[in-house]
């Protein structure tokens, strides 16, 4: 095979710029870990500089997480380069990103600079993060609307200054296929020592061509692709690792270059992300999506029953997508249950999995047939990191056609009751009317709410997810249940519950 693309992963930095993610240190160390079994080669762990819950964040995975490389983002100015150096420094292999854009409208709009001051901005900076460490990577932010020729001198100012990587970003997802493949071969042309470093190319998605614009840019040289898990990011989101990954695994003959990724850990990797950020994945996204590789028509189907290469370019098992072999039901116990959790990426501690246990009986009680779509709903509230303060005791729900809804609901916190009724627009809205004063009012606001049947059938299990924001933080709360209004009275009590642990009574 050829020379080798690395991939970057930025799912815990541009990822994180996605509206309504937030991930807390425990979260994105959880991700980093996944990141680093699934081999990727850079984990960009955050931006240091932008809070102390970044900053925290990078430090502790640039402690503990072994193998990659463990990248912080920086503007190219000395404070937020210290402040990068300072949550790196203890990683095993740290690297210093730094970045300014070279487009002359970021120039003239948002920097107010001119070309010459950004030039010497960007080699200031390189040469103050190499006092540091010899691995810096420089990103010319909205390299593809920039002049050619000015990007080329500040790419070759930038290897001048000590830049090891050279990433040139479709910051706004403005870019074709063969423009900027024709744009990544002209900087190779152009640019002297090019040759000595690491081109990098970090797409965006905004006319969902990410992914292609990043395999044009490997076609023409270069080595190192910047990528979210499922595609999140910034806007529209970032190239997904999973795709790429297996397109250039799938159509190896063509590009002839090979990744270092463990291709039986993708899928697990993009269920635990979307379980953490509350990002689903669309049911016929590529690689990962419920629909990837489920046949619907006569015609494929047979085809698939006497060949499955008719049909299929991928094969689902490498990718790692469980194949049931055993049937989870109310007679199954612990390692069953154990066993096929791993297989779906929840690596569950004996306190979490003695919790999980007791959550499957309930529902193996009430279904024949526990699929393993029920069991990621069951799941996702143990492995979400927080101790709820607020357990709820009971809920008592009228509701009907012509009577107004009304919801009692009792909590517990710390042995004490607190009960309280309300009534409301539906049996959801009086529950959580009943909630808010029981709390005795909050700050909180819910901003988002979604309810999904887990699986098909009268017994499905449904799934409430809502988002709830508090100040400018977002939190995602779960809750599963036969009965879709418990479901939504957990989904919330578990958002309010994340945002007391998180910011404390002053969201009360
Ligand atoms: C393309 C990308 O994805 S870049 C990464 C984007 N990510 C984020 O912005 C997330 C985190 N950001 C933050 O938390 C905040 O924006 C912070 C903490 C970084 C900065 O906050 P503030 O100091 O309040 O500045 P604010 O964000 O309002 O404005 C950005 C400033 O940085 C300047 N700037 C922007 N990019 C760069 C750069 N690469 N190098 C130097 N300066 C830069 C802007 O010109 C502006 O400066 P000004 O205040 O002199 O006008
Ligand atoms: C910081 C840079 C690499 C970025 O995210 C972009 O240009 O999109
Ligand atoms: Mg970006």
């Amino acid at each position: 095979m050829g020379e080798q693309v690395y991939i970057f992963d930025t799912t815990l930095r541009d990822g994180e710029q996605s509206p309504g993610v937030s991930l807390n240190t425990e979260e994105k160390l959880r991700i980093a870990r996944q990141l680093a079994r699934l081999n990727v080669d850079v984990i960009e762990a955050g931006f240091p500089v932008a809070s102390p819950g970044d900053f925290e964040a990078v430090q502790a995975i640039a402690r503990e997480v072994q193998g990659p490389v463990i990248c912080g983002l920086a503007r190219a100015n000395y404070a937020d380069i210290d402040r990068a150096w300072e949550a790196l420094k203890e990683a095993q292999r740290p690297r210093i990103h730094l970045f300014i854009a070279t487009s002359d409208i970021h120039l003239k709009h948002k920097l107010r600079k001119s070309r010459e001051e950004v030039l010497q901005l960007a080699a200031a900076a390189i040469r103050h993060a190499r006092q540091y460490t010899s691995d810096i990577e420089f990103s010319a932010e909205d390299a593809s609307r920039s002049d050619i020729n000015y990007l080329c001198e500040v790419v070759e100012a930038a290897i001048e200054a000590g830049a090891t990587v050279i990433n040139i970003p479709d910051t706004v997802g403005y870019a074709v296929p063969m423009e900027f493949g024709e744009f990544i071969g002209t900087i190779r042309q152009r640019v002297k020592n090019i040759d000595q470093v690491t081109i990098s190319v970090h797409c965006h998605n905004d006319l969902g061509l990410a992914v292609a614009n990043s395999l044009a840019a490997v076609a023409a040289g270069a080595n190192q692709v910047e990528v979210a898990v499922n595609g999140l990011g910034e806007r529209a989101g970032n190239a997904a690792l999973e795709e790429i990954v297996m397109a250039l695994y799938t159509k190896r003959s063509f590009y002839r270059r090979e990744t270092g990724i463990k291709y039986d850990e993708l899928y697990r990797t993009s269920r635990m992300v979307s379980s953490l950020t509350g990002m689903q994945v669309q049911h016929n996204k590529a690689v990962v999506g419920k629909n990837a590789f489920l046949h619907e028509s006569g015609i494929h189907q047979d085809g698939v029953l006497k060949e499955r290469t008719t049909y299929e370019i991928m094969n689902p098992q490498l990718i790692g997508v469980p194949q049931e072999t055993i049937v989870l039901g109310k007679h199954s116990g612990r390692h069953a249950l154990r066993e096929r959790l791993a297989e779906l990426g929840y690596m569950m501690a004996d306190e979490e999995l003695d919790k999980a246990f007791a959550r499957f009986k309930d529902i193996a009680d009430r279904k024949k047939e526990v699929t393993d779509l029920d069991l990621e709903a069951l799941v996702k509230n143990e492995i979400r990191i927080s101790k709820d303060l607020y357990h709820l005791s009971y809920l008592h729900v009228f509701s009907g056609t012509n009577i107004v809804p009304t919801a009692t609901i009792g909590l517990k916190r710390n042995g004490l009751k607190y009960e309280e009724a309300a009534c409301g627009d539906g049996p959801v809205d009086a529950a959580y009317k009943a909630i808010d004063k029981a709390l005795g009012g909050h700050h909180v606001a819910l901003v988002d709410y979604n309810l999904n049947a887990i699986t098909g059938g009268k017994d499905a299990l449904g799934e409430v997810m809502v988002r709830v924001q508090y100040k400018d933080k977002y939190f995602i709360g779960r809750g599963v249940s036969t009965d879709v209004i418990e479901a939504s009275v957990k989904a919330y009590l578990n958002a309010l519950n994340k945002v007391l642990q998180e910011v404390g009574e002053d969201a009360l």
